[in-house]
This record gives structure tokens, sequence and C-alpha cells, in this order.
């Protein structure tokens, strides 16, 4: 499974934006990774936000669908809330503060942009 985390904090959502690899360098995506081995999705949300953005999360429930990757991934959302720090892009080209309006406008990973009405949903 991979987990994003939904960042929500003055009625906009943070996104970021993906330097590598190359095929997907330049496109947003939300702050997560990859949960690795007997570890819970909430809590490999919490380590990846610290490790990309250097803050600490609160993480809440899930947010719209499951939605598949690949063979056995999906993608996972979860709502978060920021505990600690301010968000810097560590290993990303950028990081965005967007409004809901903003959300159908960007250049997401194709997951993603599956999620935009749930997001947006999330905003408003
Ligand atoms: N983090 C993240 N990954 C996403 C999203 N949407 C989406 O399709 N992906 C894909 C991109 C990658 O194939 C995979 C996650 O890879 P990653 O590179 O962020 O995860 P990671 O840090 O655990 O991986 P790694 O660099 O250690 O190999 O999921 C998203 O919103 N956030």
């Amino acid at each position: 499974m991979v987990v994003g985390a939904a960042i929500v904090r003055d009625g906009r959502l943070l996104a970021q934006q993906r330097a590598y690899p190359e095929s997907h360098a330049g496109q947003w995506e939300l702050p997560g990774g990859q949960v690795e081995a007997g570890e819970k999705p909430e809590d490999a949300l919490v380590r990846e936000c610290e490790e990309e953005l250097g803050v600490t999360v609160v993480v809440g429930g899930q947010v719209g669908p499951d939605v598949p990757l690949k063979k056995d991934v999906v993608l996972r959302i979860y709502a978060a809330a920021l505990g600690g720090g301010e968000p810097e892009a560590l290993e990303h080209n950028a990081v965005r503060w967007l409004t809901a309006d903003e959300l159908s406008g960007v250049d997401w990973l194709p997951a993603d942009r599956v999620l935009v009405p749930a997001l947006q949903a999330l905003l408003t």
C-alpha cells in the first residue's frame, strides 16, 4: 500500500511536486509513500511526512476510495493536521497550498487526479 496525507490548513490542501523519477518529475502528489512490512498505514504516513516535509502530522480518517496503482498496490489517502513545524520541500521540487478551486487545474499524478472530487469535498 502507498499512503498519502491530505494536510489541510486554513481551507487549503498541501501538495508537493515530484522531483523524480523523470517520467513523473514536475507532477503533483500528496505527501506520503510506501507502507513498509509490519508498519501500520498511519505510522507510515507520520514517518513519510517527517522525511519529506520535516513536520509532525496527526492522522485522521480516510479520504475518498482506495485507488489502484498497480497489481496488489493501492493508494490510500488520510486526512491529516499539522502537529508541529512548517512544511519544507526536503525531497521534492516544491510544496504549495491549494484552494478547492485550484485543485482541478493541477498536473496531478494519475491516481491523485481520481481523488480530486474527494479532496475538494474535504476543503468545502
Ligand atoms: N507519495 C505518494 N506517492 C504516490 C501518490 N500518488 C501516486 O500515484 N503515488 C505513487 C508514486 C510512486 O510510484 C509510489 C510511491 O512512491 P514514493 O517514492 O513516494 O514512496 P517511497 O518514498 O516509499 O519510495 P522510495 O523513494 O523509498 O522508493 O506511489 C501520492 O499522492 N503520494
